[in-house]
């Protein structure tokens, strides 16, 4: 199997000012980035050798998520397991890998200290969503506290949720100073802004919020709650990914990208890997550049890997959780 990229570190955004004039006369053509997004997935790029190799990477970017009102500590200490070792020791044997770890893990502000314990020594972060996951609808003191509350527990990295209706309104200041202290708030953890662009209305909008939040120094950009009717979509994806591009070229900074919510197959996985890296390029394959917020994709994953190893698939329960 083709070795993978080892992960490395780039310099954080540190944000510029507001600066409208940045996307304020943004155009988003809807049916070409529609027709550019079918042909990501139908792509036969990726060749048969190689797919093993991409979904070993796809697992390596997953943020192993765990977001339901029934969540438990127990749980949480399962996923944290799973995120350890993704792939059943005959799997690894086949593919020649010593180990693969997932990108993180992700869960609620009250599962993070369960999180910390249980992933203790295995350098995989924990992911805490916070600032009101997922509709963000409470005041600005109470969602700064959940980032800090959720920091002290030991959370590495922040998923916030933007307030729609500044999008929606236009009021772009409003986001940007929102998502500004937010970012103040994380201090040290790597501030991730959920767009929830299933509710932003258009992709000029979601290309504009995009923007905003880049501006306002966030570190990665991510599609969906996974809340949403309408969560990560490729035409999305692909808008975002545009505009982290464009914020790149000018100020030489490098964005991460985080789709999220209803990615569940492995053809997906695939799909999404072959945008990054006709978009971007290889370095946003990496899990400091990558991550797929999903709760049920590793299964899929981990079948089609099982297979490409021995030839066959196993019964579905083999692989049920995550
Ligand atoms: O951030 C991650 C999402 O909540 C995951 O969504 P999902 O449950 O549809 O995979």
């Amino acid at each position: 199997m083709p070795p993978i990229d080892t992960p490395h570190l780039h310099p954080r955004n540190p944000g510029t000012p507001l600066d409208l004039a940045w996307f304020d006369k943004i155009a988003v053509n809807t049916p070409a980035a529609t027709a550019r997004a079918a042909t990501l997935a139908t792509r036969r790029s990726v060749k048969k050798e190689w797919q093993a190799a991409w979904l070993v990477n796809a697992i390596q970017c997953i943020d192993l998520t765990t977001l339901a009102g029934d969540d438990t500590e127990a749980r949480v200490a399962r996923l944290c397991a799973k995120a350890r070792r993704p792939l059943a020791d005959h799997i690894l044997e086949g593919l020649g890998l010593d180990a693969v770890k997932t990108g993180a893990v992700c869960v609620y502000p009250t599962m993070v200290g369960a999180a910390v314990r249980a992933l203790d020594g295995s350098g995989i972060p924990v992911a805490s969503v916070a600032t009101g996951f997922p509709a963000g609808l409470m005041p600005l003191n109470l969602r700064l506290a959940e980032i800090l509350y959720a920091v002290e527990q030991g959370a590495a990295e922040i998923d916030i949720v933007i307030n729609r209706a500044h999008v929606l309104q236009g009021d772009w200041a409003a986001l940007y100073d929102e998502i500004a202290a937010m970012r103040e708030a994380c201090g040290d953890a790597h501030i991730k802004a959920i767009l929830a662009t299933g509710e932003l209305g258009s992709l000029r909008n979601v290309y504009k919020a995009s923007m905003v939040a880049m501006q306002a120094g966030a570190d990665f950009i991510k599609t969906s709650t996974g809340k949403e009717t309408v969560n990560a979509t490729l035409p999305v994806s692909l808008t975002m990914v545009r505009a982290l591009r464009d914020y790149g070229a000018r100020t030489g900074y490098k964005i991460g990208f985080k789709p999220a919510g209803g990615l569940k197959t492995a053809k997906d996985a695939i799909a999404w890997q072959v945008l990054m890296k006709e978009e971007l390029g290889r370095d946003w394959l990496r899990s400091d550049l990558f991550r797929i917020g999903a709760s049920s994709l590793l299964g899929d994953i981990e079948r089609q890997l099982e297979h490409y190893v021995t030839g066959r698939y196993a019964s579905g329960s083999r692989h049920a959780l995550a």
